[in-house]
């Protein structure tokens, strides 16, 4: 009904127009058939012209309804099909687009589901509306043809309907074990999918061809194709089998019919035009039971793939949101994290254990350790992208889960270690963090300015207009877009962080990863202004970089080992220190050198590196 409703919802006058096409088309060889039988019968008894001239323009115009009609249905199922695919993307994507968290997106099952959802669910109204219309056409179709033949001879009006029991039970298992297929096959789509998105990107191309690699995906999506393709060869021959069986079935009982039919006419108790009814009608019932079965399971098949879509689209709320919201106040106090536990899924490895950690308003707070000792996952849960399994997280006092999430992320400007690349203009690039800021001249320029890339963009080729793809060209005047550099994406990533000037928490995980050190000594030069009366979480490396933050905490195996400042840790000589001393190791000449903690300090070189 969901379905059916939404495509009314679309376009209710199309849909009415088709439905009334669809029955009119359906009753016309009802009407063709009893003419015929009406103008064979007066000729054979010798009527005149005069009798059959008004039946003969009947069936002259009856035949122009049904040429027509498939021309009409066809250009009013297109308009449909566009105008409720369209309500089911905009409806399928509001829905994603409402999900707090990112588990879903990492949940293999339901991406199975999305694909599936956003497959049938433009497809599946239409295609029921269009079943449903089947449907009338053959109900129709068959109480016309079915009350001739019970005219003609009961009994043979109740075996030909009968015959229809097993076809229509056939259709039905069919539509099943085809929806069956379809879920099995998903999974494998999407890798081949996956595959070939691989085989035709430009990020997966360097390498693919540096290392050769790319008869080793192909192999792998023709792999995919060849499984998916085997699933349905197996549901092809079994709708061969099914349906072969009762095409011979069928046959025979026509055999039957007319050989009783021919029997009649020649006994005399017949007449020519009965003959003519009964050839037409027998026909015509059996492809109205075989067109009401192949609808009834269509129906069948599509509400059953719908049911993706219309899961998908009531799933709700991935993660708990409060009823009535607490507004989210400009930080005041601190965030605080109170014996946190994490983990990505029930019987994996905990990425944080017991984590407590207090971030004073208004204070640098910088988190450093070893590839993987969860750093990214902690401040994630402070944008609230999963819940703490166990513990909470505070914002001065309140538990993020009584907050509504999209306020919460208005107090929030957060650069992650890979700064989406969008395929739009540099311009929209940077306003994706503040999207109010493309109606403001000079916000998006200022932001590049503080991530030190505006004079990249200047030289550009039609400044911060210039589409930065190598994939598209620009849509007014189809100039080719642009590629930036790994350092130059970076700071862009920066810039839209810094529109939000007046954001309360400042997040930065490795903002400087892919910058030069002359660059990043700059870039940190940039930021400890910005961080300087705001409180602001840093993640990095390079542990020159987060000197200067009044608290720094490391990270080992999900568990705060150390707290406190630079001088702190490094009396302590734990894990910082050590990691300290090896990295401004490279600012020595010598390795018994005594460290020269300014030089690092301004020129944040990160090697060697950390590492697990
Ligand atoms: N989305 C995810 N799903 C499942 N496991 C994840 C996910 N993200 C991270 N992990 C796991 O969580 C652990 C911590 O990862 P996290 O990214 O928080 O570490 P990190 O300290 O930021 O590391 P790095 O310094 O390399 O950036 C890792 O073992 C990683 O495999």
């Amino acid at each position: 009904m969901s379905a059916l409703g939404l495509g009314l919802r679309a376009t209710p006058v199309v849909m009415a127009g088709f439905l009334a096409v669809t029955v009119v088309s359906a009753a016309a060889p009802v009407v063709v058939t009893w003419l015929v039988k009406d103008i064979l019968d007066g000729l054979a008894a010798g009527s005149g012209v005069h009798e059959t001239f008004g039946p003969a323009v009947a069936l002259a115009t009856a035949g122009a309804v049904m040429a027509g009609a498939p021309q009409l249905t066809g250009y009013l199922q297109a308009r449909m099909t566009r105008a409720t695919s369209l309500l089911v993307q905009e409806r399928l994507h509001t829905a994603v687009d409402g999900f707090v968290g990112l588990g879903r997106f990492e949940d293999p099952e339901f991406l199975d589901r999305l694909r599936m959802a956003q497959h049938a669910g433009g497809l599946a109204p239409f295609q029921v509306t269009q079943a449903v219309a089947g449907i009338v056409r053959s109900c129709v179709l068959l109480v016309g043809f079915v009350g001739s033949l019970a005219v003609l001879h009961p009994l043979l009006a109740v075996v030909v309907s009968l015959s229809g029991v097993p076809v229509l039970w056939a259709e039905i298992m069919l539509s099943r074990r085809r929806a069956a297929t379809f879920w099995e096959i998903s999974p494998t789509e999407r890798r081949e999918l996956f595959y070939a998105t691989l085989l035709s990107s430009v990020e997966a191309a360097k390498e693919i061809r540096l290392y050769a690699a790319g008869g080793f995906f192909r192999e792998r999506l023709l792999a995919e194709r060849r499984k998916a393709d085997g699933l349905r060869e197996l549901m092809d021959r079994r709708e061969l089998r099914v349906q072969a069986s009762l095409q011979v079935a069928a046959s025979v009982l026509a055999g039957a019919a007319l050989l009783w039919a021919v029997g009649s006419a020649a006994r005399g108790t017949m007449t020519v035009g009965g003959v003519s009814l009964v050839l037409a009608a027998i026909p015509a019932v059996q492809s109205g039971i075989a067109g009401l079965a192949g609808e009834t399971g269509q129906v069948h098949h599509s509400l059953m793939m719908f049911d993706h879509y219309v899961t998908v689209v009531r799933l709700g709320p991935d993660l708990p949101t409060p009823r009535c919201a607490t507004a989210v106040p400009p930080l005041r106090d601190a965030v605080e994290l109170r014996d946190v536990w994490f983990r990505y899924d029930e019987g994996t490895p905990w990425v944080l254990r017991g984590v407590d950690l207090r971030i004073e308003a208004g204070k640098a707070l910088a988190l450093v350790g070893v590839n993987g000792s969860g750093k990214s996952t902690l401040v994630k849960l402070m944008c609230r992208f999963y819940d703490p399994t166990r513990g909470r997280i505070l914002w001065d006092g309140v538990d993020l889960h009584d907050m509504d999430p999209v306020e919460l992320r208005r107090r929030i400007a957060a650069t992650f270690q890979d700064p989406m690349r969008y395929e739009l203009t540099v311009r929209e690039n940077i306003a994706v963090g503040d999207l109010s800021a493309l109606d403001v001249p000079g916000r998006c320029e200022e932001a590049a300015r503080s991530a030190g890339v505006h004079e990249d963009v200047a030289r550009l080729p039609h400044g911060y207009s210039t589409l930065l793809s190598r994939t598209f060209r620009g849509e007014d005047d189809h100039a080719a877009g642009v590629q930036l550099s790994g350092g130059q994406w970076q700071r862009m990533g920066l810039a839209r962080s810094f529109l939000r000037a007046d954001a309360d928490l400042l997040i930065l995980d490795e903002p400087s990863s892919g910058l030069d050190p002359a660059a990043e000594y700059e870039i940190h030069t940039r930021l400890r202004a910005r961080r300087s009366d705001r409180t602001s979480v840093l993640i990095s490396h390079r542990l020159g970089a987060v000197k200067d933050a009044d608290t720094i905490a490391v990270l080992q195996d999900g568990r705060i080992t150390e707290l406190g400042d630079h001088a702190a840790l490094m009396s302590r000589e734990g894990t910082y220190h050590r990691l300290f001393t090896l990295q401004s190791r490279g600012y020595r000449e010598r390795a018994d050198d005594p460290v020269d903690e300014e030089a690092y300090a301004t020129h944040p070189l990160s090697l060697p590196g950390p590492s697990s």
